[in-house]
């Protein structure tokens, strides 16, 4: 069991306010980041992940301010990052490289827990066969599954993914998504995704964080997220079968993303 606490956090990059007093909480959940593009999405993960510090307000996972290196914190980027000469196996190694000394990680001492934690990653992501594959000869589904193994090969409390299907084909994106959220129940890990597809969204999300200017617009539960809301969170645009999807009057996933309203 983990939480995680935002709590008033802003963030001003000169005149530019990129995050605006956003507060939340949460607690084993999967939950889906959504906006538009410039919204604050990916300030707010930086700031989570420590890779930027919030101007104001605070960050904490169980009560301790998320600081230093933070092993506790798995992420998962649309780049996957992989070193792609080398297989799945060795690539979701490093994701112990918190826990490995630089010397043992050079001669590639891990310890055999290490080894048995990146095959079981690997498991969970449907890899295990491919283990001994180098990640150039992947597809881009296959090695952002990688990436997912890596980030829980780190053993983390927290996963945090940056639009992490975002350069995929929409049915790659659902299998990617698939196994996200699979992970993240099989690791009992909290989970906090932004994606722009919002039909792929409301088909993983459990609940649903809505960020407009830098503003929390809204914060719901699965089944609360409405059409209106979207339509408040993204103005111009028009979700195609989106509206079905939600009442539940089709099991499909709608197909299509957002498409522009013509004026
Ligand atoms: N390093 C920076 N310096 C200056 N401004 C920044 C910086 N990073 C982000 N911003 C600004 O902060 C705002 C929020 O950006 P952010 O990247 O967090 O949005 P986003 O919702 O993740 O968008 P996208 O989906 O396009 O990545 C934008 O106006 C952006 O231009």
């Amino acid at each position: 069991m983990s939480t995680l606490t935002v709590e008033n956090v802003t963030k001003t990059y000169g005149d530019v306010t990129a995050l605006e007093d956003v507060s939340f909480e949460i607690e084993d959940e999967f939950v889906v980041l959504l906006g538009e593009s410039g919204a604050g999405k990916s300030t707010l993960l930086r700031c989570i992940n420590g890779l930027t510090e919030p101007t104001t307000g605070t960050v904490t996972l169980d009560g301790e301010p998320l600081a230093g290196s933070r092993p506790s914190v798995g992420m998962i980027f649309q780049q996957h990052n992989l070193v792609e000469g080398v297989s799945a196996y060795l690539n979701a190694l490093t994701g112990s490289l918190e826990r490995t000394s630089l010397l043992e990680s050079i001669f590639q001492w891990h310890d055999r827990a290490d080894k048995r934690r990146a095959l079981e990653a690997l498991e969970t992501v449907g890899l295990l066969d491919e283990a001994h594959q180098r990640v150039s000869q992947m597809s881009g589904g296959q090695q952002q599954r990688v990436g997912i193994a890596r980030a829980l090969v780190q053993d983390p409390s927290l996963v945090l993914a940056d639009e992490p299907v975002a350069s995929l084909d929409p049915g790659s994106a659902e299998d990617v998504m698939g196994y996200l959220k699979k992970a993240a129940t099989v690791h009992e890990v909290t989970a906090l995704v932004s994606l722009h597809q919002v039909n792929i969204a409301a088909h993983f999300g459990e609940r649903f964080i809505g960020l407009r200017d830098g503003q929390l617009l809204f914060d719901v539960q699965q089944g609360e997220l409405t059409p209106a809301l979207i339509d408040e969170l993204y103005g111009d645009v028009e979700t195609v079968g989106l509206a079905e999807y939600l009442a539940r009057d089709s099991d499909e996933p709608p197909t299509q993303q957002r498409r522009r309203v013509e004026a």
